[in-house]
């Protein structure tokens, strides 16, 4: 059992963690048909492109700032249940904008929702915006502008997700240097639709602290060596990983061997109801599928905070939580 460890979490996309039953009553709300989408109270997809436009049909089911706190404070209640102390959530103002409801008031609901989890339960989040990499380089551009001059004081870093077969990192190198010179701690999606080329590209061209999946980099013993050496931590998300079938089970995962290796590991849930998880269940797969002890796992946990996009003191605090 895992239910007695503290948990932090780096990586979840937040129109990813809506349960379907929420989604269900969205769709109510707004009289859209859901038969395409959820079946049986599960999201239907078969593929990264069909898990997209499911992702992407969910998220259009989000549409005041009101939505969006009651999506937030969803999300963040259910984690604070299961024991989580800090969550970094993953927001698209790009979802806003496509909706209608527009970057900032997408934010502004979020941001209430996250304060309203807070005053509930004590846990601590912060938002990191996300570039939409199949959108292109100009439209990540424009989003780290935006990111770089909103400066919300609950956004804390940049990411890059979507399809990460299209582009070359090197092509959103000044998308990151905008984020990078405003403050913005910078992590990417790589090594997890692409292999380990991906993340090689990611540290050279991004120079992030943290890279999101990163598993693939296990095809490549150098890069393997390198991420130990340099201290990148990688916020892994192993169910989504067998979802996707980047890995055909979790006894053929690389979670272990890169841990072993000396690298900086994280458990994470990624887009949890897509993907059949939840935080408590990544906790519960690394040890119960994947063999790791308590000490291990609060590692894990430990490299979380201190990888984590926050202030020092609040740093400080919940280093100090993880050990009450
Ligand atoms: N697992 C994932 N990879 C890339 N982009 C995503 N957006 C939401 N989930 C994602
Ligand atoms: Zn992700």
């Amino acid at each position: 059992m895992t239910a007695h460890l503290k948990k932090a979490e780096l990586h979840c996309h937040i129109e990813g963690a809506t349960p379907p039953e929420l989604a269900l009553r969205q769709a109510r709300k707004y009289g859209v048909d859901t038969s395409a989408i959820i079946r049986d109270k599960a999201y239907v997809w078969e593929d990264f492109t069909s898990f997209v436009k499911c992702y992407d049909a969910v998220a259009s089911l989000f549409r005041t700032e009101g939505d969006y706190a009651l999506l937030a404070e969803t999300y963040l209640t259910e984690l604070a249940e299961a024991g989580t102390i800090y969550s970094e959530i993953i927001v698209s103002p790009d979802h806003g904008n496509t909706i209608g409801l527009g970057a900032d008031a997408y934010l502004e609901g979020l941001a209430a929702g996250m304060e309203a989890a807070r005053a509930k339960t004590g846990i601590e989040s912060r938002m990191l915006i996300t570039g939409i990499r199949h959108l292109g380089p100009e439209s990540v551009a424009r989003t780290a502008e935006y990111a770089a001059m909103h400066r919300h004081p609950l956004v804390t870093g940049f990411n890059l997700a979507g399809e990460e077969r299209m582009h070359s990192v090197a092509e959103f190198a000044r998308a990151f240097d905008i984020v990078r010179d405003a403050g913005l701690g910078l992590t990417i999606h790589a090594g997890e639709l692409s292999g380990a080329f991906s993340v090689r590209d990611a540290l050279d061209h991004v120079r992030p602290s943290r890279i999101s999946h990163g598993v693939r980099a296990i095809e490549d013993a150098d890069l393997v060596k390198r991420l130990a050496d340099e201290g990148v931590v990688l916020e892994v998300c192993p169910g989504s990983n067998i979802s996707l079938q980047v890995f055909p089970d979790f006894a053929s995962h690389p979670l272990r061997p890169l841990y072993e290796a000396g690298v900086r590991v994280t458990l994470n849930s990624d887009d949890p109801p897509f993907f059949h998880t939840s935080l408590a269940q990544e906790y519960e797969i690394a040890a119960h599928v994947m063999g790791f002890g308590d000490s291990d796992i609060d590692r894990m946990t430990k490299t979380a905070i201190e990888s984590a996009f926050v202030d020092e003191p609040t740093r400080e605090r919940l280093l100090e939580a993880l050990h009450v």
